[in-house]
């Protein structure tokens, strides 16, 4: 396969940053592309300064630097990555914000607006029952804003419009929402490899 760019999306708790560090494992050389793990918010300092934010900074205010970040990230990290032949796995990314910031008031349009730029992915939807991630959520010792102000239904609500969104013929984004209830998170990888091989072969 050529070098993907493969989202990880879904509600807090319920499994992206643990099933998108094995994706990038098992990607890393296939094809002869090297992997590389990300995430947004980015580890850079606009990235780091959201997260430490997050209680101060609110609605459009917030979605705008969410968005300048996730552009910064494109055009400096994800774009050179590609260029250079990697597999590109990120941890969130513009769906997080059609989700989030909807709970933060904004409405899908708007949201979209100031994220139209972002470059298409490849996109895995993890879903669960909302019982399994409100436990897991429980189990947390700090829960941020947005954990707080939404739920994991209006979380897996939201995310099916976000991709109903992204599948209008305007957009078009190869999308697959994966069902993890009662699997283990290598389970859930190994599928998510099949669906990309599976879709490459497809496309080639
Ligand atoms: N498939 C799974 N089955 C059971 N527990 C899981 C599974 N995936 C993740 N977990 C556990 O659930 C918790 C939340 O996982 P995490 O990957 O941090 O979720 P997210 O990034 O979506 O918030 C972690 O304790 C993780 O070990
Ligand atoms: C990427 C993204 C994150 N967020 C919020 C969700 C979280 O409350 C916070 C941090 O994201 P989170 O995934 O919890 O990152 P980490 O585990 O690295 O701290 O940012 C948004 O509101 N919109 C977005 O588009």
């Amino acid at each position: 396969m050529t070098a993907q760019f493969v989202v990880v999306e879904g509600p807090n708790g319920v499994g992206k940053t643990t099933v998108a560090r094995l994706v990038a494992a098992r990607l890393d050389g296939v094809d002869g592309h090297p992997s590389l793990l990300t995430t947004e918010p980015t580890r850079s300092p606009l990235g780091d300064l959201l997260r430490q934010e997050e209680w101060s900074l609110h609605g459009r205010a917030f979605a705008l630097a969410l968005a300048a970040d996730r552009a910064d990230h494109v055009e400096t990290v994800i774009i050179p990555a590609l260029d250079a032949g990697m597999h590109v796995v990120s941890d969130r990314y513009v769906q997080s914000s059609m989700v989030l910031q909807r709970i933060d008031g904004l409405d899908l349009e708007e949201i979209w607006g100031y994220n139209q730029y972002v470059l298409q992915a490849t996109c895995f939807y993890l879903e669960d029952r909302p019982e399994v991630i409100a436990g897991r959520l429980a189990g947390r010792r700090a829960l941020t804003r947005l954990e707080l102000a939404g739920n994991p239904q209006i979380e897996l609500d939201y995310y099916r419009d976000a991709r109903a969104f992204l599948a209008q013929p305007d957009h078009s984004w190869v999308q697959y929402s994966i069902d993890c209830s009662d699997r283990t998170p290598d389970d859930i990888a190994s599928e998510i490899l099949s669906l990309l091989a599976a879709n490459t072969r497809m496309e080639g």
